[in-house]
């Protein structure tokens, strides 16, 4: 039989209705509007179609967007004076800084200089050293978005075992902890992992996140597993447009596993979403509010 597709258009839209209807109570309440303020450096096309379905989702929820484009030859001084005003800024609720940075600016820096209550991205090392820790706090939106997919198939987590493709700051480190924190036995596989299609055959939950192309193939999956995709490659089609593959060969996995999330359609549309959650959630903290229910 074949796997469901776990439908990340829809789980999206849904979020981003209940983030609608709090922006809608907040403001009718308490007279405050949500706002989200997005840096962009330099004109990566990806980046730039990112930021710009940021930009009209933010605006849909009801909530302020504000676009800050500098150019890729800015100085390191100048982006932190921007993150300075934006820090300052009343109106600003959570900041982010659209990654990768051109070479020449110091990213670590430059993410360290965000107020850590204003970092929907989670990738501040004090939200990042909270989340580890157990604590509250704002986490990554990609990873929450995995979450969310995952639980629309598994209403509990707890003592699944989980395996965790990939160990970036932005993904596979934060998803870690938030499966963690789920109950999930997870184990973290990468690179340098020997073994890995046996490693992924153990899996009842399986997390791509290395950047490869098709790399997870139907004979690593354990018959019925979930299969969340988080790779974006972008390659070439014949007809001289490109179009998104995951790091999951799709086909074979969908004669193999129980759900799997394409791409796109998947975890990308979560990721958006998840800003505008978490954007919510710094708004509440911010103001003194209590946390919203979404
Ligand atoms: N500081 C920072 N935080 C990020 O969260 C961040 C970042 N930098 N840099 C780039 C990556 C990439 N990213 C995506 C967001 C939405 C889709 C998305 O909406 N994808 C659609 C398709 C979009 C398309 O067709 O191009 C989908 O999968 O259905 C994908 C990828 C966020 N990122």
């Amino acid at each position: 039989m074949a796997a469901s597709i776990i439908d990340g258009k829809v789980i999206a839209a849904d979020l981003r209705a209940q983030v609608a209807g709090e922006v809608t109570r907040m403001k009718r309440d308490h007279g405050l509007t949500p706002g989200l303020a997005v840096v962009l450096v330099g004109n990566d096309p990806a980046s730039e179609v990112y930021v710009r379905s940021k930009h009209k989702q933010t605006q849909a929820a009801g909530m302020a967007s504000f676009e800050h484009m500098l150019p890729a030859d800015v100085v390191q001084a100048d982006v932190l004076a921007l993150i300075a005003e934006l820090n300052a800024d009343a109106a600003v609720h959570g900041i982010l800084v659209q990654l990768p940075l051109p070479k020449g600016l110091d990213t670590e820096a430059i993410i360290a200089a965000i107020d850590p209550a204003k970092d929907v991205d989670g990738l501040h090392p004090y939200n990042a050293g909270r989340l580890a820790g157990g604590l509250s706090a704002l986490s990554p939106c990609t990873p929450l978005g995995c979450i969310i997919l995952t639980k629309s198939v598994h209403s509990s987590l707890e003592g699944l075992d989980a395996i965790v493709i990939g160990r970036s700051n932005l993904v596979g480190r934060p998803l870690v902890q938030l499966l963690l924190n789920e109950n999930a036995t997870v184990t973290i596989a990468h690179s340098r992992s020997r073994n890995l299609p046996e490693l992924c055959r153990r899996a009842d939950l399986v997390y791509a996140a290395v950047g490869k192309a098709e790399m997870v193939r139907g004979d690593w999956l354990k018959p019925g597993a979930t299969v969340i995709d988080v790779g974006i490659t972008r390659v070439p089609t014949t007809d001289g447009k490109t179009r998104l593959i995951g790091d999951v060969a799709f086909d074979e996995a969908m004669q193999v596993a129980g759900a799997v999330t394409p791409v796109p359609g998947g975890v990308g549309q979560m990721t958006v979403a998840c800003l505008l959650v978490n954007t919510l959630r710094a708004a509440c903290a911010i103001s003194g509010l209590p946390a919203p229910t979404v």
